[in-house]
């Protein structure tokens, strides 16, 4: 195995995607669109919501921490809460199914002032297509982070921020990081 070869070939493969997003004018104004809606939102007496799975579930931590604890600079936190109660999941994954974890969350405590960041590389996990419908119902505003397309979840959001790459969550996730920095970093400008 060559592993300097299999280092390099990473790298560069990740750049290439992050080449293709920064390139694409529509995912930039999307970011932008995104940004302005959080921020509204947050302005307005609201907070934002984040979920996913997996490693789209530690993005999603990583959003509402560094909104509500610290980015860069020190400031006054921010609304936002990522939906990763063990016990609270164990719970409705239990009771209700896993496909209900991130809902019920956004049906008890989201308001039409909120906005649901709902992250999924492959945009067709059930659990949080399920979020966006509940947000939607209890008109809170959504953007979704996605990969491969948008999947299932293309039309559903308020506003789409979709990595143009066709394959492994991983180097979607690499960009969605990415955005979910650039997004704290816009959002702390606008509500400043
Ligand atoms: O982090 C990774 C792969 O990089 C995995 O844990 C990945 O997040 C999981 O397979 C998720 O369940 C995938 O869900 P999704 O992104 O398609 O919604
Ligand atoms: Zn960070």
């Amino acid at each position: 195995m060559d592993k300097k070869l299999i280092i390099t070939q990473e790298l560069l493969h990740a750049q290439d995607v992050l080449e293709k997003f920064i390139k694409d004018p529509v995912c930039i104004a999307n970011v932008e669109a995104a940004a302005d809606l959080l921020a509204n939102s947050i302005k307005s007496g609201g907070k934002a919501i984040s979920c996913g799975n997996g490693g789209s579930h530690c993005d999603a931590m990583h959003f509402a921490e560094e909104l509500t604890g610290r980015f860069r600079d020190n400031r006054n936190p921010l609304p936002a809460v990522a939906i990763s109660d063990p016990s609270y999941m164990s719970c409705v994954g239990n009771d209700y199914g896993f496909d209900y974890v991130f809902s019920r969350f956004v049906e008890g405590l989201a308001t039409d002032k909120d906005v649901l960041l709902a992250i999924s590389t492959s945009g067709n996990s059930k659990n949080v297509i399920h979020a966006i419908e509940a947000a939607k119902k209890k008109g809170a505003k959504v953007i979704a982070l996605t990969g491969n397309g948008g999947g299932k979840m293309v039309g559903m959001a308020d506003v789409e921020i979709c990595v143009p790459h066709f394959g492994y969550a991983d180097r979607v996730q690499e960009v969605h990081i990415k955005i979910i920095h650039i997004l704290i970093l816009l959002v702390e400008k606008l509500v400043a």
